[in-house]
């Protein structure tokens, strides 16, 4: 129960509806009750009237109708307060998960980006979905049934001891076995459920991952591959499906004999006490056999609230682990500064925790606002580690990164990713239109500006060349942009945000080099005052850049500008002499 306790600020916050719902249960339970009552008075009248104390059957008619009259009634009021007893307690359940999955979510979203490398998707979307519906059952199900059990037991347990103690006590002994069996039972279910919820989350990834790589299975003609391991994971599955269901089938059965038993106890010893003298009438036993079945899913339920509870533990502590986690990137300072844009790397090592890869090592380098720099190197060699440093999606393992020659570690985090357009190497759009992907760059983004970031990142006309132009929905259910659209629309994206630092990962691999030359020089005209780094694996990227660095196995082997780096040998002329003939053949 230590993890469920995390849910208690849940249940505070919602504590008049639970007290109005604990009420309206009480007054559920008590209505119901009178009908065991009623009965027993309509079968003593009828008694009486075969025994003779009665003799007008007139008499026992109307008392007929009048109990028929009060038990439709108290009915009708039982089952107006269940109805109740759903809506507060149900709702407020839907109210808690609505409120967990909304903290998880954010919580997932403050989380670093070491964290997503860390666990997988499938885990992640496990513990905001079938986590989340597991707790849901304990606030809501658990507690109510909870609740009507309790008020049940005692008001029915009295009523009985009340008209017949020892009838009691005979009556009840079985029910403490019915409940121990079936939270025994409920454990096992559990156990397999667990098993099948498993089964269920590989079978789930499986197919996800499936559908995502369809072009790279079509391609390399493995259908029959995914099929037969499909076909196997699938049959595994329906066995442990088969398992629970075995377990599962045993429920009832053993409810109804249980209650059996209790229901010829109540006849036997009953009947005996009756014949004896010690009970007063006939119509105590009809009441008793009532009871008795009335207390069956009370009893029932107790093993079965158990098992809910267990599960939610399980679950709560899951996604407690992920709630207690601290993003590793934190905010140091409340304070909005604005940012310019002076870039400097001191003597800055960063190691991948993960891999333990050291991406950059004792790297320097210098860039003032305004001033564009190109990063080349081969793959691997550290490129992409520079752009994200200076996003601050980690933090420097030794040295340090100065912006505006102040620690990075020291600025407002959200200002200073406000202040960096990044395009990152493989461009994410999301399954929304075009529009609404660049507006995700700036939300109050007015139509001129949206058409005019799609212009400096040329594909204004490829978007218009849409039927739906920049309504045209992307992703899954709508179109596939080709990878230099993808990532031309995803510098609009950056472009939108009017940085002062801009920073472009290889986003102009897919893009012909007389594109990624008019990008360039648009991106000269919008950004006289921003400052830029361009990574790229093309000597025509880095041309017009103020500085030219040349990266390999996260050192500098190279700098300094374009007409210097090509009248020294080395990688930089090699590269552009290269990437010239390529363009004269
Ligand atoms: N998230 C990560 N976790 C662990 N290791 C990583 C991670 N990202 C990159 N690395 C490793 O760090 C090194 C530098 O990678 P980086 O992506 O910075 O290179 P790059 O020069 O941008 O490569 P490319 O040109 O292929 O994009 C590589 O050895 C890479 O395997």
């Amino acid at each position: 129960m230590k993890s469920l306790k995390y849910l208690n600020k849940y249940f505070l916050k919602y504590k008049w509806r639970l007290l109005l719902g604990l009420i309206i249960t009480i007054g559920a339970r008590v209505f119901a009750l009178f009908t065991p009552q009623l009965i027993r008075n309509s079968t003593n009248a009828i008694e009486k009237y075969v025994n003779g104390e009665i003799v007008d059957v007139e008499i026992v008619k109307s008392e007929l109708l009048y109990n028929i009259g009060l038990i439709i009634a108290a009915v009708f009021a039982s089952a107006i307060l269940t109805f109740l007893m759903r809506q507060t307690f149900i709702v407020v359940s839907r109210f808690i998960e609505y409120d967990l999955k909304n903290e998880v979510f954010t919580q997932y979203q403050d989380l670093s980006l070491d964290f997503y490398k860390k666990n997988r998707t499938g885990d992640l979307m496990n513990r905001i979905s079938e986590d989340v519906s597991k707790v849901r059952m304990y606030v809501g199900p658990a507690l109510m049934y909870g609740v009507q059990t309790v008020t049940l037991f005692v008001v029915v347990i009295s009523y009985m001891i009340s008209a017949a103690p020892t009838l009691t006590l005979y009556t009840l002994i079985p029910l403490p076995i019915l409940s121990i069996a079936i939270y025994r039972l409920s454990v096992a279910i559990n156990k397999r459920s667990a098993v099948v919820q498993q089964f269920l989350s590989e079978l789930n990834t499986f197919t996800q991952e499936s559908f995502s790589g369809i072009a790279v299975i079509k391609s390399y003609g493995i259908q029959d591959k995914f099929n037969s391991d499909f076909d196997h994971l699938a049959n595994e599955s329906k066995e442990k499906n088969v398992d629970l269901a075995k377990v599962q089938a045993i429920f009832f059965p053993l409810m109804v004999l249980l209650i059996g038993f209790s229901n010829l106890i109540v006849i036997y010893i009953g009947g005996k006490q009756y014949i004896n003298g010690e009970i007063e009438s006939v119509g105590v036993i009809v009441e008793f056999l009532l009871y008795v079945n009335m207390l069956t899913w009370p009893v029932a339920s107790v093993g079965w609230i158990t098992s809910m509870v267990q599960r939610a533990e399980a679950s709560q502590k899951r996604i407690n682990e992920f709630l207690e986690q601290k993003p590793s990137i934190k905010n140091h300072s409340d304070e909005i500064e604005n940012i310019k844009g002076d870039i400097e790397f001191k003597n800055v090592t960063f190691v991948y925790d993960d891999t333990n890869i050291t991406a950059l090592n004792k790297f320097s380098f210098k860039l003032n606002k305004g001033e564009t720099l190109a990063i080349l190197g081969n793959t691997g060699s550290g490129k992409s580690t520079i752009l994200e440093l200076i996003g601050r999606l980690y933090d420097v393992s030794e040295g340090e990164i100065l912006i505006d020659g102040k620690p990075i570690e020291s600025l407002n985090l959200s200002e200073l990713r406000q202040q960096i357009g990044y395009v990152p190497q493989d461009a994410f759009l999301f399954s929304q239109s075009i529009r609404e992907n660049i507006k995700f760059g700036k939300s109050d983004a007015s139509e001129e500006e949206i058409i005019a970031a799609a212009k400096y990142a040329a594909v204004h006309e490829n978007i218009m060349g849409f039927s739906k132009g920049y309504d045209t929905v992307l992703g899954e259910r709508g179109l596939t942009l080709s990878g230099g659209q993808k990532q031309r629309v995803s510098i609009a994206r950056a472009i939108i945000k009017d940085p002062n630092i801009v920073l472009f990962d290889d986003c102009l691999s897919a893009v012909d080099t007389e594109t990624e030359e008019k990008i360039f020089n648009n991106l000269k005209e919008i950004s006289e005052e921003k400052t830029a780094i361009i990574v790229s694996h093309r000597a025509s990227s880095a041309r017009n850049a103020d500085k030219i660095i040349v990266v390999d196995n996260g050192q500098i082997i190279q700098e300094g500008n374009h007409q210097e780096l090509i009248n020294i040998d080395g990688y930089y002329k090699k590269l552009y002499e290269k990437q010239l003939e390529e363009k004269d053949s």
